[in-house]
């Protein structure tokens, strides 16, 4: 399905890290030229230049301009940021724009609102592995998104990994694992990388063998069709080492631990929808 991102230009409003994820996996993944980008960012001429340095999009301060001829907005600020985001850009926008929000958070109910007109608008979550074309991401429409403005939706992220439709509802669920879930695994690999010196490995040769290590259980978790539980008990060996690295996890409540964390960053999101994405009861229709 990988068909009609050439045919679109698309206006990145907010140059962070998410929005250079998405775009240079795109470009890495020849699914965009850059000349079809266009990203501008609320002050940091800088860090544009910067961007345009390294991929070749295109970059303007002037709204009007990023506006002019983008199909697709992305919309990519922080959640707290959105109110006088879209308040900049408000009045050069049109209803035959595609809205994606990349925005932890904030409903596609709430960017309607401060738009002001009825755009289709679609609350993606995506994470920084888009970069290298290896995002989870899901997507939920919100009003006046009709198909075509799924298969785009669908089409842009589907060529920086893997993508898949959900309820709006479930979006703050699925960004606890799939957006916040990158941060969750660098968190634990960093540790494990800090044992190698107290190992007195070799410190290139120690996190080669890391990661080879996360790559080999990955694939063996979608290849093998055994649980984790199933996998994990035929390393284990009685009177081992396994078990009794295990049994220092099991002391310290380490999976309890993760559902707390993955649970918190959940609620965290229902949390900024409730303080910063609420739309005004009489404005509802
Ligand atoms: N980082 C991640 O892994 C993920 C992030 N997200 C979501 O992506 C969004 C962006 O996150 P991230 O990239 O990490 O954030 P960053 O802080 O890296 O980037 C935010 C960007 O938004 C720009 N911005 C702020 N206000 C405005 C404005 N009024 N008009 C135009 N641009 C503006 C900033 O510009 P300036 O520097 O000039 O202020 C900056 O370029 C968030 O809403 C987050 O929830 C979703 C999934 C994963
Ligand atoms: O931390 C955040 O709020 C964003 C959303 C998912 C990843 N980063």
């Amino acid at each position: 399905m990988i068909l009609v991102t050439q045919n679109y230009k698309l206006a990145f409003i907010g140059a962070g890290s998410m929005a250079e994820a998405i775009f240079s996996g795109l470009i890495q993944q020849n699914k965009m030229s850059p000349e079809n980008i266009i990203v501008t960012n609320r002050q940091n001429e800088e860090r544009l230049l910067e961007l345009k340095e390294k991929y070749g999009v295109q970059i303007s301060s002037n709204h009007e301009h990023v506006l002019a001829e983008a199909n697709v907005v992305i919309l990519a600020m922080k959640p707290a940021g959105v109110q006088k985001a879209i308040e900049s850009i408000r009045s050069y926008t049109s209803e035959n724009q595609l809205f994606i929000s990349v925005l932890a958070g904030i409903t596609t109910d709430y960017i309607s609102y401060l738009l002001g007109h009825n755009a289709p608008v679609i609350r993606v979550m995506p994470n920084t592995s888009a970069a290298v074309g290896s995002s989870a991401t899901v997507f939920a429409p919100g009003k006046s998104v009709k198909d075509e403005h799924l298969t785009i939706t669908e089409s842009l992220f589907q060529a920086v990994g893997m993508v898949r439709q959900v309820k709006e509802e479930d979006v703050d669920s699925v960004t606890a694992i799939a957006g916040s879930g990158p941060a969750y695994m660098y968190y634990i690999v960093e540790a494990m990388f800090d044992s190698l010196d107290e190992l007195h490995l070799d410190r290139q040769l120690g996190e080669a063998l890391i990661l080879q290590m996360i790559q080999g259980s990955v694939d063996l978790m979608k290849n093998s069709g055994h649980t984790p539980r199933e996998l994990y008990q035929k390393v284990k060996s009685p009177g081992g080492t396994t078990e009794a690295g295990l049994k220092v996890l099991e002391d310290n409540q380490i999976q309890e631990t993760m559902r707390n964390c993955i649970n918190r960053a959940a609620q965290r999101s229902k949390e900024i929808t409730k303080e910063m994405s609420t739309v005004p009861a009489n404005t509802i229709k």
